[in-house]
């Protein structure tokens, strides 16, 4: 009896701190100083403008909503909550650079910490924390770092170009390529066709595979072998399509109802695999740092800190120290004993490099030999630059001492045998020349820009009030009142949402064709884009952070830059990548950005192309020799292809 008393009492309890919160959140939107900006109507009062907002990459939304009420304007949340959006330049520049007053909401951050990246890794952690984990973090992702990590990259983007053409060269030979040994079950073989390939699949195995290695020194072999219980548990937990649904929007504001959420045994299992696995890396890694560093005083080395340039030096040498995670276990060992990570830290860094530096790689990947495929003039020009490269390299370099040279149309080893030694200052010469390649950066930027794989972010103002200024040279925005303003008022727990991918593609910064793929943009930017606060090219693709302020815009953007170009170099140079123009490919965003064909949403995410070993013509023949890279290309006149979905 007392204790169904005490039941009772618990529930009515919840209920009325339920109705109270609620009651709260109405009073508060009916308060909001961001009632008085111009906006949509919700098709909603419960959950506003969210549906639609779900399945905004398909829909151009937030360009239409820019076109019709300008660049700074609230959308609506749960119970109407008035959420501010802007394309504003000087806006996100005012937000961005203010991470810390300006944190990830806690929805946002609960949901990437469930997504892979936990509580206490650098995705999710705010303020102070962030601050001391992004300074240990940092000397891993400096570009002479990465520089070093080249050779991974270079093996398995050949690996996976000797994987695409054994499959293009046995059906053209008029093998069933469906057998090929190495072959996923994802390929549609069509007689007298170039065989269709899921593109998305292998580049996602691809750089799962760059990840493991260059980010822990860990072989996960995805490109000839599924059956990795860490790729698994990662997989499980960073599962695919996500639909609509209303329950997480509830949660987002009682997180007390989080807790009723059922238990999932597999995801459970999944999260202990994934600790086991990242503790015994941590353990490998320290271990071996220590050894190395007993060794390096046995040799009379003591008096250097760990992390002088001898001892790096002496470390070089051995891919195994070579990896992120030996590097900041390293850069924590040295740090001040109140500033190190605790081995929680350096575990959730763990699956956030997963996350973080495999999917969204995969993603732009994905996308931008999508784009090459639908324009066949730009692949074809990217290739004769690529080759330009090629012939370059060849004649500045008469010998490659590794057995194993990325320069080389066919690599000796073939896609199910062990890959081969990393160790190789070619590839580290090639990355540099490839760097120079005028037009293959275009392509990487027009791609980057077009098809951001992060297409949103969210912020929550954390300043008891603030006035987020715009730019003076724009338009501001009229107010309710009919006045025109530039500023907004915002007030602490306001969200603000940063919408990367309509940024990219507006067409008041970047003119009437924004939606379009041509590289040749990038010969001269449009003015008003140069205002675009961001970390690369312009761009909001990696964000962008002031080290006062605070620093979220993406550590490894150098790494993604450098494996990007790699793989499209050994790709485009020698397979052709065409799409049948009848598929229509659309978006589906879960943290990244991936595609999958109209027709066929129950196959999930895929990007099938139809991939055949490239032709040389008789002009490329002829350019090999000659030195390729021109700072100025000329554009090539061709039709202006359809806007990009
Ligand atoms: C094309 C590839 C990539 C894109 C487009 C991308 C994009 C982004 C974006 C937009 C953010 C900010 C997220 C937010 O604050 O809401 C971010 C943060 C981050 N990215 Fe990347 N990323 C890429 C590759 C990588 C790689 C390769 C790594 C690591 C190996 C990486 C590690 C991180 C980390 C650790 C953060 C959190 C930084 C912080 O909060 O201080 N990313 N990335």
């Amino acid at each position: 009896m007392a204790l169904l008393l005490a039941a009772t009492l618990a529930a009515v309890l919840a209920t009325v701190l339920f109705f109270q919160h609620f009651l709260y959140l109405l009073f508060r939107q009916r308060t909001s100083p961001l009632r008085n900006l111009p906006g949509p109507p919700p098709p909603s009062f419960l959950i506003g403008n969210l549906e639609e907002m779900h399945d905004q990459e398909n829909t151009n939304l937030i360009a239409r909503w820019e076109a019709q009420y300008g660049s700074t304007f609230v959308y609506r949340g749960f119970v109407g909550a008035c959420r501010l959006m802007t394309t504003d330049p000087v806006a996100i520049a005012h937000i961005l650079g203010n991470a810390y007053d300006y944190p990830k909401p806690d929805f946002v951050r609960d949901s990437l910490a469930a997504m892979a990246a936990g509580h206490e890794g650098i995705l999710t952690v705010e303020g102070d924390d962030h601050k001391r984990q992004r300074k240990i973090l940092t000397p891993a992702f400096s570009a002479s770092h990465i520089k070093s990590l080249t050779p991974i990259f270079w093996d398995k983007a050949t690996q996976l170009r000797d994987i695409l053409l054994s499959h293009a060269d046995a059906h053209a030979n008029g093998a069933d390529a469906t057998t090929t040994p190495t072959t996923p079950n994802n390929s549609n073989t069509r007689q007298g066709n170039p065989p269709r390939i899921d593109v998305l699949v292998w580049l996602a195995r691809a750089t799962l595979d760059v990840i493991g290695l260059a980010g822990f020194g860990y072989s996960f072999n995805a490109l000839t072998d599924d059956t990795d219980e860490l790729a698994h548990a990662f997989g499980v937990i960073f599962s695919s399509a996500r639909k609509f649904r209303i329950v997480p929007i509830i949660q987002a504001w009682f997180p007390f109802l989080r807790r009723f959420n059922p238990i999932n045994a597999t995801m459970v299992e999944a999260k202990a695999t994934m600790r086991r696995i990242g503790l015994a890396l941590i353990d490998e890694k320290r271990r071996a740092i220590e050894e190395e560093e007993a060794a390096a005083r046995a040799r009379g080395l003591s008096e250097k800190s760990p992390c002088s340039p001898t001892l790096e030096e002496a470390m070089a040498s051995r891919t195994a120290g070579r990896d992120i995670l030996s590097v900041l276990i390293r850069s924590n060992m040295s740090s001040v004993p109140s500033q190190r990570m605790s081995v929680e830290e350096v575990l959730c860094q763990i699956s956030t490099f997963l996350a973080a530096g495999h999917e969204t790689i995969a993603s732009s990947l994905t996308w931008c030999l999508y784009a090459l495929a639908r324009d066949p003039q730009v692949q074809a020009r990217l290739r004769e630059a690529l080759r330009g490269v090629a012939a370059s390299s060849r004649s500045s370099s008469h010998s490659h001492s590794s057995p194993y040279s990325p320069l080389y149309p066919s690599s000796p080893y073939s896609p199910t045998s062990p890959a081969p030694p990393i160790a190789n200052d070619d590839a580290q010469d090639l990355t540099s020349l490839i760097s120079q390649c005028t037009y293959l950066d275009w392509v990487v930027r027009e791609s980057l820009r077009l098809y951001a794989p992060v297409t949103t972010t969210m912020r929550m103002c954390g300043r008891e009030r603030d006035e987020v200024p715009l730019s003076v040279a724009g338009e501001g925005y009229v107010d309710k009142s009919g006045e025109r303003r530039w500023s907004v008022p915002v007030r602490r727990g306001d969200l603000v949402a940063i919408p990367i991918q309509a940024v990219n593609r507006s067409e008041r910064l970047w003119g009437a064709d924004a939606g379009v793929f041509r590289p040749e943009r990038w010969a001269s930017p449009p003015q008003d884009a140069r205002a675009i606060p961001g970390l690369y090219s312009n761009t909001l693709t990696f964000l962008n952070g002031n080290p006062l302020g605070g620093n979220r815009s993406c550590i490894g953007y150098k790494f993604a830059l450098i494996e990007i170009k790699i793989f499209l170099y050994v790709l485009i140079k020698d397979i052709e990548f065409t799409i049948d123009p009848a598929m229509v490919i659309e978006k589906k965003v879960n943290v990244v950005t991936r595609p999958f064909v109209k027709s066929e949403p129950h196959l999930g995410n895929q990007m099938p192309l139809n991939i055949s070993r490239a032709s040389h013509s008789g002009s490329e023949r002829g350019r090999e020799g000659f030195a390729f890279s021109s700072p100025t290309i000329s554009p090539v006149p061709r039709v202006p292809p359809a806007p990009e979905p």
